[in-house]
């Protein structure tokens, strides 16, 4: 058994390196983006299923409170949190619209749609992000394998390099925490 968990860990190491070459240009590109999207008073929406749900709560607590570093609040909603929004949604409307009504209630022109998804063909999240381009939002996804769908619908597509649903999950929080990071010490901490 040690030498699978053994395996595992050099798997996802090697797929992080792989995704990492493959993507640092629009890494700092997308840092860039989002920092000047907060510094112009907009906010960060944050969407997917299961590890996805949580790693966008995950990623939309660092913009809230805090990454690393004492400064003001930044503007960013997990659309998988709100049980009530969540149950009544999927009630009344389908779970189809989960994200599409939450991106109508909440994003606006110029906000920043974060769709996440393994597969890149989740239902709920290919709609939330037809809602988000409808509006003007700028679109990113956080994908892998072939990057499905999704990959081809946003204008910065983020594809990691593997099939395997944990792997790909473990680089997207990878990528989430580099965001952040970049934009708590390198974008917003210098003057526009
Ligand atoms: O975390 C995991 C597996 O690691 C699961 O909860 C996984 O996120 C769920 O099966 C999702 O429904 C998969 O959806 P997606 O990533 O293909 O959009
Ligand atoms: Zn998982």
């Amino acid at each position: 058994m040690k030498e699978f968990a053994l395996k595992a860990f050099d798997e996802s190491a090697e797929i992080k390196r792989r995704f990492a070459r493959d993507h640092a240009d629009k890494i700092v590109q997308v840092a860039q983006l989002i920092g000047q999207a907060l510094r112009n008073g907009h906010k960060v929406l944050l969407f997917g299923n299961g590890g996805s749900a949580t790693d966008a709560a995950h990623i939309a607590a660092e913009f809230v409170g805090r990454y690393k570093r004492e400064r003001a609040p930044f503007p960013a909603i997990a659309l998988a949190t709100d049980i009530a929004a969540i149950t009544c949604i999927a009630n009344d409307y389908g779970f189809e619209e989960l994200f599409a009504r939450q991106v109508r209630a909440h994003g606006r022109q110029g906000d920043v749609a974060i769709a996440i998804s393994t597969s890149g063909n989740s239902p709920n999240v290919l709609k939330g992000v037809e809602a988000a381009k409808a509006l003007g939002l700028t679109t990113i996804a956080w994908t892998g394998g072939s990057g499905g769908k999704l990959a081809g619908m946003v204008e910065y597509a983020f594809v990691v390099p593997s099939t395997l649903t944990a792997r790909i999950q473990e680089s997207h929080i990878t990528l989430g925490h580099v965001l952040c990071e970049l934009i708590e010490d390198h974008v917003l901490a210098n003057p526009a």
